[in-house]
């Protein structure tokens, strides 16, 4: 039997938007860290969300170029299954992350390009998981979350990569059907397409999102 598409709803910020989510079969929920996103959300805030995520759900905490000290505070109060680095950390920094907090690292990689593929392979050796994303246009204030798709066709035909991953960016109820049957991808990821306003869910949204992705 083929799993179920697993799908990501990033950038939860309100306790009945993340029960939405949870219900309608979300695999993954991610918490924003990111002072200048309309996601981002304090530690204490942090907690009181997480704290209700069922057993199943895995807890994202999304970062970018965190300090020891950023991720010392995140991961001593919040309970997490894994961290997602959405800067420009490298190989390196991620084999160190994954050390000190003993966590699951998800490493996102920006394409707009071919060229960007190899970033891929690069990251593979040292993250658990990859988040192949649209890369921001230069100048974005947000490195991921901008609600932009890359051109899919750069992934068709490669299906396998060494590490479990997940596509990302401008991914909606409408589209993320297409998405799937073009590259493969065993699971999604999701911002803006289920909002309805920045960083402000949608009940409808979400609820469309995972039907239209589970239905592959
Ligand atoms: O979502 C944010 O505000 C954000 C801020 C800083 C770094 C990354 C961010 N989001 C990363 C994600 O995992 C998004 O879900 C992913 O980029 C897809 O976003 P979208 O195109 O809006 O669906």
């Amino acid at each position: 039997m083929v799993d179920d598409i697993r799908v990501k709803i990033c950038g939860l910020t309100d306790p009945q938007q993340l029960r939405v989510a949870v219900e309608a079969g979300a695999r993954y929920a991610g918490f924003v860290f990111f002072a200048k996103s309309p996601r981002h959300l304090t530690v204490d805030r942090a907690v009181e969300l997480a704290v209700s995520v069922p057993v199943g759900v895995a807890k994202v905490a999304l970062v970018v170029n965190p300090t020891d000290a950023d991720l010392d505070a995140i991961t001593a109060a919040v309970p997490l299954d894994m961290l997602q680095l959405h800067g420009k950390e490298s190989p390196a920094r991620v084999t160190e992350v994954k050390a000190r907090y003993g966590l699951p690292v998800m490493k996102a990689i920006g394409v707009a390009e071919a060229a960007d593929l190899a970033q891929i392979d690069l990251y593979s050796d040292v993250a658990d998981q990859l988040l192949i994303d649209a890369k921001p246009p230069s100048g974005a204030d947000l490195p991921g979350g901008n609600g932009l798709a890359f051109d899919w066709r750069l992934l068709a035909g490669r299906k396998y990569w060494r590490k479990p991953w997940m596509l990302a960016g401008g991914l909606t109820p409408d589209n993320v059907g297409e998405a799937i049957r073009l590259t493969g991808a065993r699971q999604v990821d999701v911002s803006s397409g289920v909002e309805s306003a920045p960083g402000v869910k949608d009940a409808g949204l979400i609820r469309g999102f995972l039907a239209a992705a589970r239905a592959q």
